[in-house]
């Protein structure tokens, strides 16, 4: 690690399938039990509004009872110690990493504890449901929308993820399938920047071959030996 002082970390379902928070591709995984385009597009939330919020209701309730897990305390940990610069940017909108003490933090698909008034574009701090419309703390119109990038939307913060990646030294993948993009798309962009690229998955992702090394394993017990 001696020539490593940028690093920029990529987390996925994966990290947060140990704390008992469900991944999406998975056996058994969210979107067997929902149809994608059943709840998390905008056509979804215009058709059926009722359907989408009583879906992001389901799962804000569900995190809020789940804890971090070695891995999310172990990337606290190195965010804690590392003097280079770091980015952690996570696919999840739990907030597992930040209950874990990581600081730098940048949420690119959303946050199940915020919701979003799409009267004043206000975002607030939301922990209960918003199946019954509650008013927005800030404008008092009921337009509150979870806060969260739907398919066919535009990730958050993309400008600061590819600044960070222009002077990273390393790009680390922890716990995702590779199906989703831009965010798949990564390993490729750090790789061209001049990265050093390393996954840490379950087992082999999409995009698996563009990585320098694969680690194989569950990342409670991955990401502790690659951190110490
Ligand atoms: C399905 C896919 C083909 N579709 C897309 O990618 C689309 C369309 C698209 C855009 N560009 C393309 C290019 C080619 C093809 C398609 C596209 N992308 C979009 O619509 C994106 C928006 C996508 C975001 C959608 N919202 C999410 N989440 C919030 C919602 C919610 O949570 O409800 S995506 C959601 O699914 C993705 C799930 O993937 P993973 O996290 O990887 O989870 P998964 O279950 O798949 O895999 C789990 C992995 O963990 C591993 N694992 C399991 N247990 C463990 C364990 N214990 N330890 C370690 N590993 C483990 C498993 O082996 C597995 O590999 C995550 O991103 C997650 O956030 N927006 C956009 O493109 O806007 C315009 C744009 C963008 C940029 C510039 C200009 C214009």
């Amino acid at each position: 690690m001696a020539d490593i002082r940028n690093i920029v970390i990529l987390t996925g379902a994966g990290i947060s399938a140990e704390s008992g928070i469900d991944t999406f591709r998975d056996a058994g995984g969210l979107w067997e039990q929902h149809r994608v385009e059943d709840v998390a597009t905008p056509e979804a939330f215009a058709r059926d509004p009722d359907l989408v919020l009583r879906f992001y209701d389901m799962r804000r309730e569900a995190i809020q009872t789940k804890a971090p897990n070695p891995a999310h305390r172990a990337l606290a940990r190195l965010d804690r110690e590392w003097e280079g610069r770091l980015l952690i940017v996570t696919q999840n909108v739990d907030d597992l990493h930040e209950r874990a003490g990581a600081e730098r933090v940048l949420h690119m698909h959303g946050e199940h504890l915020n919701a979003w008034c799409t009267a004043c574009d206000t975002r607030s701090r939301w922990t209960g449901p918003l199946i019954d419309r509650p008013d927005c703390p800030a404008c008092g119109e009921p337009r509150l929308r979870p806060d969260i990038v739907w398919f066919g939307e535009m990730p958050y913060r993309m400008e600061d993820i590819y600044a960070a990646m222009r002077g990273a030294h390393l790009f680390v993948s922890i716990g995702t399938s590779g199906a989703v993009y831009p965010a798949a798309g990564f390993v490729r962009d750090a790789r061209s920047l001049g990265a050093k690229t390393l996954e840490l998955n379950l087992e082999r992702s999409q995009g698996s071959g563009w990585f320098d090394e694969t680690r194989l394993g569950p990342a409670s017990e991955l990401v502790p030996s690659w951190v110490d």
